[in-house]
């Protein structure tokens, strides 16, 4: 090729040469950025909720590719948190700490709605991710369930605070953790009273046949492959009531 003509196909090529490198660049970044919290994080999380990954594999290619979606965007969301903690200073005033399948969910949106009151500052795609931290059953690492440095990273900055009592002007703004598995875990109590000596708890029951059965039909809606079903068990329990009810 003439050395002219080369020298000017360099030139037309550069703009898109530095284009290309520097995407490429920016998606190194990112790839590395984004593939390592992503290998902690989820995996922290995904051992305090060992039902998430039954979740996705449920559902085949469609499960992979949500999958993929909710890690990406839950680490974004953690290391905003994270890079934003110096704002973050607010830890519970209460805590709606179970039981599993009572309610819970119902009480928290209707507590949420209030000028006053908020949840976590969790991703905006499903309610749950907005009430229940799973920090002190190891969301952020079993070891770590203690630190209150990252235990207020869940919840909103001290501007929503300034809103609410400067602007909207009620008198006091609180926040709330309403993770039903707390009335389950043995350590949580522990880890309640250390981190937040004053804070109320609010536990809400149900008959608890009913919340089983709730229980199981939710697991199963999941796609958690369980190896048992309660339904199966509907005569004996029967039976029970039967017993229960007058013969002892
Ligand atoms: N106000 C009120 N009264 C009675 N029952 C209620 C109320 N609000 C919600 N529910 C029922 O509570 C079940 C969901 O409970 P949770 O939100 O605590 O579930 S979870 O543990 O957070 O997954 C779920 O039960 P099932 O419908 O039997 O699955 C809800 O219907």
């Amino acid at each position: 090729m003439h050395r002219c003509a080369a020298v000017t196909l360099c030139i037309l090529l550069t703009p898109f040469l530095v284009l290309y490198f520097s995407l490429s660049y920016v998606l190194g970044i990112l790839i590395v950025m984004m593939i390592l919290p992503r290998l902690w994080l989820a995996r922290e999380l995904y051992w305090s909720c060992p039902f998430l990954p039954a979740v996705f594999r449920s559902q085949g290619v469609r499960g992979t590719l949500l999958r993929l979606g909710f890690e990406v965007s839950y680490t974004i969301n953690v290391v905003k948190r994270f890079c934003t903690l110096p704002l973050r200073r607010t830890l519970p005033s209460f805590y709606i700490a179970g039981f599993p399948k009572c309610g819970t969910t119902s009480l928290a949106s209707h507590l949420r709605r209030h000028p006053a009151v908020s949840g976590l500052a969790g991703l905006p795609y499903h309610e749950v991710l907005s009430k229940e931290s799973h920090f002190l059953n190891g969301a952020l690492g079993p070891n770590r369930a203690n630190s209150s440095l990252l235990y207020r990273s869940f919840f909103p900055t001290i501007f929503t605070k300034f809103w609410a009592e400067q602007v909207v002007g009620v008198k006091q703004w609180m926040v709330f953790d309403a993770c039903p598995l707390t009335a389950c875990l043995p350590f949580a109590a522990k880890r309640i009273s250390a981190l937040t000596p004053n804070a109320k708890v609010i536990f809400m029951m149900r008959d608890p046949v009913r919340a089983i059965y709730s229980g199981e039909a939710m697991l199963r809606n999941m796609g958690m492959p369980l190896q048992w079903t309660l339904s199966e068990e509907a005569p004996a329990l029967g039976r029970m009531f039967e017993v229960g009810s007058g013969e002892l």
